[in-house]
């Protein structure tokens, strides 16, 4: 058998999905059929103090020879580090993938990509410029489900799709008309980049851009955007819309995201909630159901209404029993295959992903500013610049 490509990774910030991310590369790949790459924790580093990069390393039951880091300075000095993955807030992720990039290393860095489209363009030239592999970790993507309901868009098994519907939204809403996120929380403070629209909205994007730009022929049209966004009183957004129009392509989508109405009022399986995904065809209509970062179940509803017409499919995340005393996120949570795609990517000397190239990382963020600056959301120049500063408070201490 062919030995396996193994990859060391260097966690960049230690919190919640930095956690979830690096549980669910500890496990076995072998436990979802997967015998060509492995992952390998080689470093973390905390802007906060190097104890608490010790501290993560333990939590995700990490190898002993793991380094822990004080600063994101000397984690991307590593040189047993392969790729870092960036696990900052949105505000963060343009100065700290460039301290990277500059440094030599590879990178996965979370989403959304960057604040704004001129950020992710400058990503993309020095990645280019220095041979570097460059993935914006929008997991959904990578997910078997996606997978397969890509390929059933391709295949024509719903015929021509001309719509596309999407949402991802949380009800936070309280009594007194805030939301249950402190005001300083990454969710709704603009100095970290906060609000529904680059936090959520990216997923329903995700959906319409995976189906109506991504399974495009040959040169991909770009859509007009039309954006309808309401501000929390942080000025970061709370309930935002989005109209994507394709003329050429005869195609619509619509895309939309709130942090006051739930998709799944009733929980995340939430039977009685409507398909959060409507792809509709001239022969049928593909449905996701749940949470649609992280999906689980859909439906293929053929055109005539007779039975048999309708599948129900579901598709659960693999687990790794062995790995001790992790709850549901370390037994697998559906990251993982995204690290292996970037390990892939990396054995295959490939400088970004097919599923997400950073051409179609560039066009999201595209939309996303045009939805921004229709709705007058502006973040601090801070984080807006494109010009890199590896002195940047970003980069610094927290
Ligand atoms: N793919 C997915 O399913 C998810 C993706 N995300 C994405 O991951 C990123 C991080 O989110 P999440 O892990 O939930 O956030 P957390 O607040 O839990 O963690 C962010 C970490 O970033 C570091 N950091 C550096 N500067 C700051 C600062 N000024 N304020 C706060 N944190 C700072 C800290 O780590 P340290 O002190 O160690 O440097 C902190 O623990 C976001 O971009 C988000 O969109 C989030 C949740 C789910
Ligand atoms: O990426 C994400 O997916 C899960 C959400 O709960 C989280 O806020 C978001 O950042």
């Amino acid at each position: 058998m062919a030995s396996k490509y193994t990859v060391r990774w260097g966690i960049l910030a230690t919190g919640g999905i930095a956690t979830t991310f690096t549980k669910d590369f500890l496990t076995n790949p072998a436990t979802r059929g997967v015998h060509d790459v492995q992952h390998v924790l080689a470093a973390a580093a905390s802007s906060s103090s190097k104890s608490r990069a010790e501290a993560f390393i333990k939590d995700v039951d990490g190898p002993s020879s793991a380094k822990a880091y004080g600063s994101y300075h000397e984690l991307v000095k590593d040189p047993n580090v392969d790729i870092i993955y960036v696990a900052t807030p949105h505000s963060h992720h343009f100065q700290n993938t460039m301290l990277a990039l500059e440094h030599g290393k590879n990178v996965l860095c979370e989403k959304a990509f960057t604040v704004n489209a001129a950020q992710a363009r400058k990503l993309v030239e020095t990645a280019r410029e220095k041979k570097l592999f460059l993935m914006e970790a929008v997991w959904t993507r990578y997910f078997p489900l996606s997978i397969k309901i890509r390929e059933l868009v391709k295949d024509g098994v719903i015929g021509k799709v001309h719509r596309v519907t999407a949402d991802l939204s949380i009800a936070e809403a309280k009594d007194d008309g805030g939301l249950d996120f402190p005001d300083s929380h990454r969710m709704v403070n603009p100095d970290l980049a906060g609000g529904a629209l680059l936090d959520l909205g990216i997923y329903s994007l995700t959906w319409v851009y995976q189906i109506l730009y991504h399974c495009q022929e040959g040169k991909r049209e770009k859509p007009e955007v039309l954006g309808a966004v309401q501000k929390y009183k942080t000025g970061a957004d709370e309930l935002t819309s989005i109209l994507l129009n394709w003329p050429g392509q005869k195609t619509q989508g619509f895309a939309s995201t709130s942090l006051r109405v739930a998709t799944n009022p009733d929980g995340e399986g939430s039977p009685a909630a409507a398909p959060a995904v409507r792809i509709q065809g001239t022969k049928g209509e593909i449905q996701v159901f749940g949470m649609i970062f992280r999906p689980l179940h859909y439906r293929v509803i053929l055109a005539g209404g007779k039975s048999g017409q309708v599948e129900d499919v579901h598709c659960p995340i693999p687990t790794d029993k062995e790995r001790k005393g992790k709850g549901d996120e370390g037994v697998g949570h559906g990251m993982f295959w995204e690290a292996d795609e970037a390990a892939r990517c990396l054995r295959d000397g490939k400088l970004e992903s097919d599923t997400l190239n950073w051409e179609e990382s560039i066009a999201i963020m595209e939309a996303m500013d045009a939805v921004r600056k229709q709705g007058g959301l502006v973040y601090p120049e801070l984080i807006e610049t494109a010009v890199y500063d590896e002195k940047s408070p970003l980069n610094g201490e927290h």
